[in-house]
Order: C-alpha cells, then sequence, then structure tokens
C-alpha cells in the first residue's frame, strides 16, 4: 500500500475550503461556477468536458453516446482520471468550487450504466476497485456539496436548446434515471454522501436564479468572511488601536 500526498497547504495554511456543484445534465453548473468568478479567494474548476471531447484528437464522449457498449468503459476510466486531475488542483485560494466530483461519476452515471447493461458487471466492478483504491489511499477534501436540483423536463428543454451535438441522440428518459439518482445520493442519502449538501432550486431561469445563487454565497465564502472578520478584529483590538494611535 502507498500514499499519495495531494493538496498543498494555502496561504492561509489550511487547506482550501472545497465546494462540488452537482447537479443534472444541463442543470446549469457552469452558470453557477461563472458566478463566483467576481471572487478573488476563489478557485473555479470547471468540468474537463473539453478534454472527453478531445483525448489525442479522440472524441471519447460522442463515442460513448455512439457506442456505449464499446466505450463507455474507456469514457469511465478518462472521466476518473481528469476528475482525479481535479480534486489533486493544488491551489492557494481559500475556496476551491468544482463542477461534478468522482462521487456523482460512481453514484449516477456508472450506476446508471450498470443497470441499462452498458457496463458489463465486470467492468463495474473494476471501476469500483478504483474508487476504493482512490478512497483509501488519495486525500479528496470535501467541505459541502450544492446541489442544483431540477426537474428532468427543464433539463431536457435547455440540453435541446443548446444542442450539444453529442447529446442530440439523449432522451428524456436518460435525463429521468440520472434525476432519480441524484436524489437518491444527495436528497435520500442512498450512497455515502462526503459533505453536507445544500440544495437549491435550478429550474429558475436566468433572470430569477441569481436570488438562489445570493442564497448559497455565505455557505460557500465562509472560509473567506471569516478570514475577513478576523483581520477587522485584529485591526480594530485595542493593542492595534493602541500601536495605530502611537
Ligand atoms: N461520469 C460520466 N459518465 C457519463 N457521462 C458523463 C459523466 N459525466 C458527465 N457526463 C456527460 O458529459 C456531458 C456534460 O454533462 P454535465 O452534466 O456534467 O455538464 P453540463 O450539462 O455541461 O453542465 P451544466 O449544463 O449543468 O453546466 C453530458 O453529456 C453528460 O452526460
Amino acid at each position: 500500500m502507498f500514499s499519495i500526498a495531494t493538496e498543498k497547504l494555502g496561504s492561509n495554511g489550511k487547506k482550501p475550503f472545497t465546494v462540488f456543484v452537482e447537479g443534472n445534465i444541463g442543470s446549469g453548473k457552469t452558470t453557477f461556477l461563472n458566478h463566483f468568478q467576481q471572487f478573488d479567494d476563489v478557485c473555479l474548476l470547471t468540468e474537463p468536458v473539453e478534454k472527453w471531447r478531445n483525448c489525442g484528437g479522440v472524441n471519447l464522449l460522442d463515442l460513448m453516446y455512439k457506442e456505449p457498449h464499446r466505450w463507455a468503459m474507456p469514457f469511465q476510466t478518462y472521466v476518473t482520471l481528469t476528475m482525479l486531475g481535479m480534486h489533486t488542483h493544488q491551489t492557494t485560494k481559500s475556496v476551491k468550487l468544482m463542477e461534478r466530483s468522482l462521487f456523482s461519476a460512481r453514484n449516477c452515471f456508472v450506476e446508471s450504466m450498470l443497470a441499462s447493461g452498458t457496463l458489463h458487471q465486470g467492468m463495474y466492478n473494476v471501476l469500483q476497485e478504483w474508487y476504493d483504491f482512490i478512497c483509501c489511499n488519495i486525500h479528496v477534501q470535501a467541505d459541502l456539496i450544492v446541489y442544483l436540483q431540477t426537474s428532468p423536463e427543464v433539463v431536457y428543454g435547455r440540453m435541446k436548446q443548446r444542442a450539444r451535438s453529442e447529446e442530440s441522440c439523449v432522451p428524456l428518459e436518460y435525463l429521468k434515471e440520472l434525476h432519480e439518482l441524484h436524489e437518491n445520493w444527495l436528497i435520500h442519502g442512498a450512497s455515502p454522501r462526503p459533505a453536507p449538501v445544500l440544495v437549491l432550486n435550478a429550474d429558475l431561469d436566468l433572470n430569477t436564479i441569481g436570488t438562489e445563487y445570493k442564497r448559497s454565497e455565505t455557505s460557500i465564502l465562509k472560509p473567506i468572511l471569516i478570514e475577513n472578520t478576523n483581520q477587522h478584529a485584529l485591526l480594530t483590538s485595542p493593542a492595534k488601536r493602541a500601536k495605530q494611535d502611537f
């Protein structure tokens, strides 16, 4: 057994407060991350979809949808690798905000692929051994999960509208199944949740969702707010004031 050192300590001497943004396809994870661009001390890690679309010139996402029985397994192994890259990404920022995680790949996508027969039981078992190995040997920081909760019909409409070529054949049924798997995991706790879950209503459209995003700010920016309060307290402490007066 060996272990791999991951997270570098942040500038404040602590590991970054790590938040996973989870939700169905088209739930607005990228838009949610973009909202936090305005905060300097937040490291944003968007999902590596572009890597999946171009793995050395091969579009694995497309192949996975076109020939699932053949490509689901290599696709999942690449998802595992690229997600691990995000989990072990080092930052000196106080907060790390990630789009998805190894946990949603494991608890939602891989489960769905086993149930539909896309993944053979043997392939599934190999993936489970990888996840267990990672869990035991690599520190995966998790402090909060933001669940962008949607209804399948709403995200189906958004998916059709954005018309990503690889997703043209994705049926509403698949989104319903992924929705149930997210709900079972994040709301009902059918699989272990690595951190507390904050649920937001992501059915709202772009004009009204800002209030939902704002609602999450205090929870996500907690370490920054605490740090600022401490600094403020230091600046206004009697000793500091005396020094300033002098
Ligand atoms: N572990 C996985 N296994 C299979 N497919 C996956 C996996 N993770 C993501 N995908 C696929 O990758 C594509 C991107 O999906 P995802 O929901 O992660 O992002 P998104 O829809 O771009 O996010 P959003 O619209 O919420 O910003 C989808 O077609 C989805 O089915």
